[in-house]
């Protein structure tokens, strides 16, 4: 086992959790990465205070609020993949030219999941979440916003409405299956 394998003998990855509000990003990459003993980072808690005041009153976000943060998020990815152990971030990274900007011009070998929820449910969950800046009316504008990860995009899909453990099983399979 090379210093950072974890305990499964995975290799590290260096992983985005992303998708729209509600989709579950947080869940699932916590969950990854305290079964596989990676680093973890909160996207959102990399949002400049202006970004999280907008989107609490409803107001979404343009590509000139991301930038600073997709800035931000990146140099965690970059630093995490410098210390060469596994790194999970949540980010939502909906368009293409985002995740171009979280690879950055190093072209970083960070790989996306990508968690897919259909709108119905992701509006009742988010109508059903308490305590989170992000308001349901900003749903339409995620949903519009979101370009799917491309075939030429390294991207792993799965679906936001099983049971987040079948999700984590699924994960660490293809992790399992690729090492
Ligand atoms: N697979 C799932 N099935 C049912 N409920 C789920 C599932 N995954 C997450 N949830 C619930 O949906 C809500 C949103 O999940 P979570 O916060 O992980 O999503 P998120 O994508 O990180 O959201 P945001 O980007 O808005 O922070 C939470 O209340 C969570 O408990
Ligand atoms: O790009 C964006 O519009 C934002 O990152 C949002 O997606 C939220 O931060 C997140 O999903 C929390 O609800």
């Amino acid at each position: 086992m090379t210093e950072y394998e974890t305990q499964m003998g995975l290799k590290p990855h260096f992983l985005v959790v992303m998708g729209v509000s509600g989709t579950g990003k947080t869940t699932v990459a916590a969950g990854l990465a305290t079964r596989l003993g990676w680093h973890f980072q909160e996207g959102d808690a990399l949002h400049p205070p202006a970004n999280v005041e907008k989107m609490s009153t409803g107001q979404p976000l343009t590509d000139a609020d991301r930038a600073p943060w997709l800035a931000l998020c990146h140099d965690w990815l970059r630093k995490q993949v410098q210390a060469g152990h596994g790194a999970v971030l949540t980010c939502s990274a909906l368009k293409r030219s985002y995740r171009e900007q979280l690879r950055g011009e190093e072209g970083l070998p960070i790989e996306f999941v990508h968690i897919d929820t259909s709108a119905a449910e992701l509006a009742d969950r988010l109508q059903r979440r308490e305590g989170h800046f992000m308001p349901v009316s900003l749903l339409p504008s995620q949903l519009a916003t979101l370009e799917v990860p491309g075939d030429d995009e390294p991207v792993i899909r799965v679906s936001g409405e099983k049971h987040p453990d079948v999700v984590l099983e699924e994960l660490i399979r293809h992790f399992q299956a690729e090492d």
